[in-house]
């Protein structure tokens, strides 16, 4: 075929989502992954607690770790204020390349920006290069043994304040037990499980985090 599952799943999205309408590409790309092929979505009742963590906090400065291809981008963007605006990390190129499309044809282009980089590389650079001074939320989506060396990393830059959310997904399946450990026992975060379905599969149990940051800033 040639094409790989990431190209097909963008081929069904601009064949059958209204552009400029990011609940469109969100519902229509759910419907690709339940009817033609699985993709490792936040999707469901992992969107929906990221939906509600985003419309509480307000966030202003969001940072992704794992765009694959953009569908976590683009349900966070779509409820972020006008000024707000998130930073999303992808290192594979060919997801960033997708995920690229996708933003454009939710409209969320001026809300969203794709780095195709290392998220150790791009962590380091938020405050010089992209002009960052916090964040107020951080969604960990990326290799799952990755989670603990970028959380450490963030920390260092100091770029969390008191309240600001850290959202782990795959604590469960992948799985992400230095991370969680670390998290848990950190008396700079007050954190909260959530037992969910894995994406679109409603006989597998996956797990999320939220982590509150209280530490000091
Ligand atoms: O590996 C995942 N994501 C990272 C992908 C690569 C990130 C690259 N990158 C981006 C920035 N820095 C590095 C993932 C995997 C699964 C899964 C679970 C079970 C299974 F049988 C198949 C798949 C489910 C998810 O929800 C996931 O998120
Ligand atoms: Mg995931």
């Amino acid at each position: 075929k040639g094409t790989t599952r990431e190209q097909r799943a963008l081929k069904y999205l601009k064949e059958h989502a209204r552009e400029g309408d990011p609940d469109s590409v969100l519902e229509t790309f759910d419907e690709f992954c339940r009817t033609q092929e699985w993709a490792m979505n936040a999707a469901e009742e992992k969107g929906d607690i990221l939906d509600e963590i985003v419309r509480e906090l307000r966030p202003t400065t969001c940072l992704e770790l794992g765009t694959y291809c953009g569908y976590s981008a683009v349900r966070i963007a779509r409820q972020l204020s006008p000024s707000a605006r998130l930073i999303t990390v992808e290192v594979n190129p060919d997801y960033a390349a997708v995920a690229r499309e996708v933003v454009k044809l939710a409209g969320l282009q001026d809300k969203i920006e794709v780095i195709n980089v290392d998220s150790g590389d791009v962590i380091r650079e938020l405050k010089d290069k992209y002009d960052v001074t916090k964040l107020d939320l951080v969604f960990l989506d990326h290799w799952k043994y990755l989670y603990i060396r970028d959380i450490k990393l963030i920390e260092e830059e100091k770029l969390l304040k008191k309240g600001s959310v850290v959202f782990a997904d795959n604590v469960i399946i992948p799985g992400a037990p230095g991370y969680l450990e670390y998290i848990r026992g950190s008396k700079n975060y007050n954190s909260t499980f959530y037992s969910v379905h894995f994406e679109y599969m409603d006989d597998m149990k996956d797990g999320v985090e939220k982590s509150v940051y209280i530490g000091d800033e």
